[in-house]
């Protein structure tokens, strides 16, 4: 049934836009284009095994993988391949980057260049294709520095490498049930239903919060024998539940797709961890700062949550590789600030103290 009294999206970022009357409006554009890619991946992904292309990328027989050593699927190249079309003529763009691809993507010399530069992962869970599970398109908007605007030079790695707190805007689109765009210009996180008939997306969810406390954590238990002390007594410390020293029960999820744990917790809180851990020497966490744990970080701190490393704010770490990897924690405040204490207080986490000890469900 149509909703004519809602907002759409347009509507919505003009709105915005009205507050700064000098804006150009390319801004909202690149917006809008984005969201136009995110509008025909849905329709890719709804389209399944009918639309042939599921499976394995294989241009010539031995399959492919990115940079990060990862199977690509089909639609992993699909999907970056619909970003990069539906963005790069615009005008608004200095260059961009994604999961995808190996090296910073340069707007071909045909179109003008622009101002912003868009970091995106095409298809986030896309391990999750297979079996029909939600996955999504995660992307964050940098400016592009001055002296790549005034001079149109091609981009380099370096030119992204900007604290997540510098970001213009960062959201992510979510093909579930219903394709779902959750986006954050700097004033708070709004949601976004897509209507089938429209193709429109329309405000269904304004001024999202995620509530500051949870009784719901999400984590890969099965890599608990690499994780580092604090991680291992807070998960400890939820699993004894009533009887243990938080004193109330906990739920927990694990989706494998970040964008669908980062959306239930949007929608009722909770915390998500994949922390720094010891599985890969070579890998200081499994998600990716720049097109994951940025975008991310950024509507959880709008919607009231938090986003940490950890250690420090996620907004804060300074990026020194284009895919680059992190321990990635997020979602209701007081639970992440709870972690980060925990990850000050080494001597409370070291393994031996009685209720590390005793109550450990996973123990190496
Ligand atoms: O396989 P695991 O350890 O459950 O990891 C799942 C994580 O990997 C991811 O799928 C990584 O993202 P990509 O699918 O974009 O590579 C996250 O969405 C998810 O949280
Ligand atoms: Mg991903
Ligand atoms: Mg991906």
């Amino acid at each position: 049934m149509l909703q004519t009294n809602r907002s759409t999206l347009t509507q919505f970022l003009i709105e915005e836009r009205r507050r700064f009357p000098q804006a150009s409006g390319d801004f909202n554009a690149l917006i809008l284009d984005v969201t136009l890619a995110c509008k025909a991946i849905a329709r890719t992904v709804a389209y399944g095994e009918l639309g042939g292309a599921m499976g394995n990328y294989a241009p010539e027989v031995g399959g492919s993988v990115n940079v990060q050593g990862e199977t690509q699927k089909k639609l992993d190249v699909l999907s970056n391949e619909l970003f990069l079309q539906r963005t790069e003529w615009s005008g608004h763009l200095a260059g961009m980057a994604s999961e995808e691809m190996d090296l910073p993507y340069q707007i071909p010399v045909q179109y003008p260049r622009g101002h912003y530069l868009l970091v995106f992962d095409p298809l986030d869970g896309s391990s999750n294709i297979d079996v029909n599970v939600s996955v999504g398109s995660i992307f964050s908007v940098l400016r592009a520095p001055k002296e790549v605007v005034e001079s149109g030079r091609d981009v380099v790695e370096a030119d992204f490498f900007q604290p997540g707190a510098t970001q213009m805007a960062a959201g992510y689109a979510i093909y579930g049930p219903t394709t779902m765009l959750i986006l954050t210009v700097g004033r708070g996180v709004n949601g976004f239903t897509l209507d089938p008939n429209l193709g429109e997306f329309m405000l269904t969810h304004p001024d999202m919060k995620v509530p500051p406390d949870t009784q719901e954590f999400a984590i890969n238990a099965s890599n608990s024998r690499f994780w580092e002390a604090p991680v291992k007594r807070y998960v400890d410390e939820c699993l004894a539940g009533k009887t243990g020293v938080r004193g109330k029960d906990f739920n927990m999820r694990w989706i494998a797709s970040m964008v669908a744990e980062a959306h239930r917790i949007l929608m009722r809180g909770g915390v998500f961890m994949y922390p720094r851990d010891t599985k890969d020497p070579l890998k200081p966490g499994r998600l990716r700062l720049l097109y994951e744990a940025n975008p991310v970080g950024m509507l959880m701190e709008q919607a009231g949550g938090r986003a940490s490393t950890g250690r420090e704010p996620m907004m804060d770490v300074v990026p020194t590789s284009l895919h680059q990897r992190i321990g990635l924690v997020f979602g209701s405040k007081n639970e992440v600030e709870r972690i980060e204490r925990y990850h000050r207080e080494p001597a409370q986490a070291k393994e031996g103290e009685p209720l590390f000890a005793s109550r450990s469900l996973f123990r190496d």
